[in-house]
């Protein structure tokens, strides 16, 4: 059985070897300048060895100093500074540029995976730790690589030094060769000692991460709610835990500390010591135990190299798991290589469709929510469906199968025909789009946010903003479509933004439009507008559009009701308003609300022009018709 210190000490090495593949160049170049540095070092040693030996104890013996000699010491000590500088110099920069060029590959690679890896995936991993994977244990992983050439140059160093003993005198040999294994076994005590606390302290990070980043997204509810303070108190819990965890790995290598410093100042003491006899019994010069006792000093700070790099391994261990989890995440995501035919109307059908949402408990376990069950449908290419259910009926779970966001469990959807599983990577969004509940904006201008960074000309941004209802708020903006929304579209309203989400998948000229309450946030007159430009402007695009508002309704050609994640009845309005209770129940509640809302319209008509289209932040038509219907 291998214990955790052997077991991290082998998965380190793995790591640096994955490094030293992922940056060659510069590794070599680190290690070179490291080398450099090390064999500088016993040089440095020899040389003044050397000086005192052939220089200053003659000039010394002769109680004068020559020019000459002045510039041999000086001309010598020189040479050999400088070539240490030139080993250092290029063993910190190369050693710098591979640490940050993994670093930033690597951060790469992940924030890449997480585009990649399928929604089901994302519904399982909070966003505060992807943060913190993309980040931090990307750090984690790769620091290790900022001591390591200089510990390999030290492993030189010390194979040069032990040598040069050897050469000078066999006893003073016996000095090095106890005390270099005795700090090497030094620095692996500590490490094994400092292993759980750094690893801790790692995923207490990831947890600060965690709970900051859901803090700030909930601000607006914390702060409306006056939880500001129960917030900090959960802030506060995790930070002490870090602290005292950083804490503690700071008191760990506080009390490895001195011993490991202590060993080579012991070790010179025991030169001098060793040196001292021999030369009082004439086997040695007071050059040579000068030479050996400066070996030992210079030698004992870069020896620590090591004790930094073993000190690392841990925490590179840790983060490296957590990185190529991420890596090595499947999702349950493959593709086939068939393209959906271009140029014409969708057909779209699901076929007996399930689906069920994992949730992982505290405990680790998987625990499923069956959102869709059984559900076959039929879209006629150019018709136009409204999805009509329930909070919670599995309408959105709907939108994100057809679009091929996750998977079903069981059954299939097909676009003309064709299994969305067959489709190649990125086959599906180039013939259908989707508009999402929930509108995500880039800090970016306007027309960014609607080309997101297609080669769309300024004409054709302004047809999308037109079918979307959205060209005359656009054109008040201070620089139209050059003006900048702010993070996540701050500086716009609820509406505004949903507004630019439509022309966002508008401009790219759908074949099938998937909207999930995409309208929510403006009034219906609007939504109304927004549809039946839609319907003249691509006629024969297929749409499926999530509905909660009579009007919307009304426009669809086919109406599917879902009730506990089955289509409970499909067909036109008016037949499922005549043969579907719960159904005529939910739009009842739809048409009270809008009769409630032009009341309230007619009562207040002096609201600005620029506003009345829409509902405030965090409140949706929704939340309406809930309250109506209660
Ligand atoms: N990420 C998730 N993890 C676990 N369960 C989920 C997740 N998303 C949705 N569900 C569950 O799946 C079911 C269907 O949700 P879905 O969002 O599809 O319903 P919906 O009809 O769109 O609801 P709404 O009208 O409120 O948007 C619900 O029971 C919901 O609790």
């Amino acid at each position: 059985m291998t214990s955790p210190a052997t077991s991290t000490l082998r998965e380190g090495l793995s790591v640096i070897a994955r490094g030293i593949k992922g940056q060659p160049r510069w590794f070599s170049l680190a290690v070179l300048g490291s080398v450099i540095y090390g064999v500088m070092t016993g040089m440095t040693a020899w040389t003044i060895g050397w000086v005192v030996e052939h220089e200053i104890s003659p000039a010394i013996a002769a109680g004068t100093v020559t020019p000459q000699q002045l510039w041999t010491i000086g001309g010598v000590m020189a040479i050999v500074v400088l070539v240490t500088v030139i080993g250092v110099i290029g063993r910190r920069l190369a050693g710098g540029v591979a640490m940050f060029n993994l670093g930033a590959m690597y951060r790469q690679k992940v924030t890449r995976q997480y585009l990649r890896l399928p929604l089901s995936w994302h519904h399982r991993h909070p966003s505060g730790q992807l943060l913190s994977n993309a980040n931090a244990d990307v750090e984690a992983t790769w620091n290790v690589f900022a001591p390591l050439p200089m510990a390999l140059g030290v492993v030189v160093m010390l194979a040069f030094g032990i040598v040069q003993m050897m050469f000078i005198d066999p006893w003073l040999a016996v000095v090095g060769l106890t005390v270099f294994p005795m700090l090497f076994l030094a620095n692996v005590a500590f490490q094994r000692a400092m292993s759980p606390k750094v690893t801790l302290a790692q995923q207490l990070r990831a947890d600060v991460s965690e709970v900051a980043h859901e803090s700030f997204e909930a601000a607006l509810i914390v702060k409306s709610l006056g939880r500001e303070d129960h917030e900090a108190e959960r802030f506060r819990e995790v930070t002490h835990a870090l602290r005292d965890a950083n804490i503690e790995v700071g008191r760990t290598r506080g009390r490895f500390d001195p011993a490991i410093e202590a060993i080579p100042t012991i070790g010179t003491l025991a030169v001098l010591f060793v040196g001292t006899l021999r030369v009082s019994s004439g086997y040695l010069t007071a050059g040579q135990v000068v030479q050996v006792a400066y070996l030992f000093s210079i030698l004992a700070f870069p020896v620590r190299a090591l004790g930094w790099v073993l000190a690392e391994l841990p925490r590179a261990v840790v983060g490296w798991k957590r990185v190529s989890a991420v890596l090595e995440a499947e999702g349950s995501m493959t593709y086939g290589d068939r393209s959906l035919p271009h140029g014409r109307s969708s057909r779209l059908q699901a076929e007996q469709l399930a689906y069920a949402y994992e949730i992982e408990s505290e405990s680790g376990e998987i625990d499923h929510n069956p959102a869709l069950v059984d559900v076959t449908l039929d879209v006629a290419p150019g018709a136009t469906v409204a999805v009509v259910g329930p909070t919670g009926s599995g309408k959105s779970t709907l939108a994100n199968l057809m679009m091929r966001l996750v998977d079903p469990d069981t059954g299939a959807v097909l676009v003309d025909g064709i299994d969305l599983r067959e489709v190649r990577r990125g086959g599906v969004s180039e013939v259908a789009a989707l508009v999402a509940q929930q509108t995500f904006m880039f800090d970016d201008s306007v027309r960014g946010n609607v080309t997101l960074g297609a080669p769309h000309d300024d004409e054709a941004v302004w047809r999308a903003l037109n079918v979307a209802q959205g060209a005359g708020f656009v054109d008040r903006l201070p620089e139209a479509l050059d003006t900048h929304v702010g993070e996540r579209g701050a500086s716009l309203s609820g509406g505004q933004r949903q507004r630019i989400a439509l022309a966002r998948a508008i401009i790219r000229e759908p074949q099938l439009l998937i909207l999930d309450d995409a309208t929510s946030a403006v009034d219906p007159s609007v939504e109304q507008a927004i549809l039946s430009r839609l319907r003249e402007a691509s006629s024969g695009t297929t749409v499926v559009v999530v509905a909660y508002r009579m009007a919307t309704i009304l426009l669809a050609d086919e109406v599917v009701y879902l009730e506990g994640g089955r289509v409970l009845d499909h067909g036109t309005h008016a037949e499922l308003l005549e043969r579907c209770a719960g159904y005529e129940r939910l739009v009842t509640a739809y048409a009270r609300e809008a009769a409630e809302r032009a009341a309230l319209a007619s009562e207040d008509d002096d609201i600005g022009a620029d506003f009345d289209d829409d509902y405030t932040e965090g409140e949706t038509r929704r939340d309406r018709v809930e309250e109506v219907s209660r």
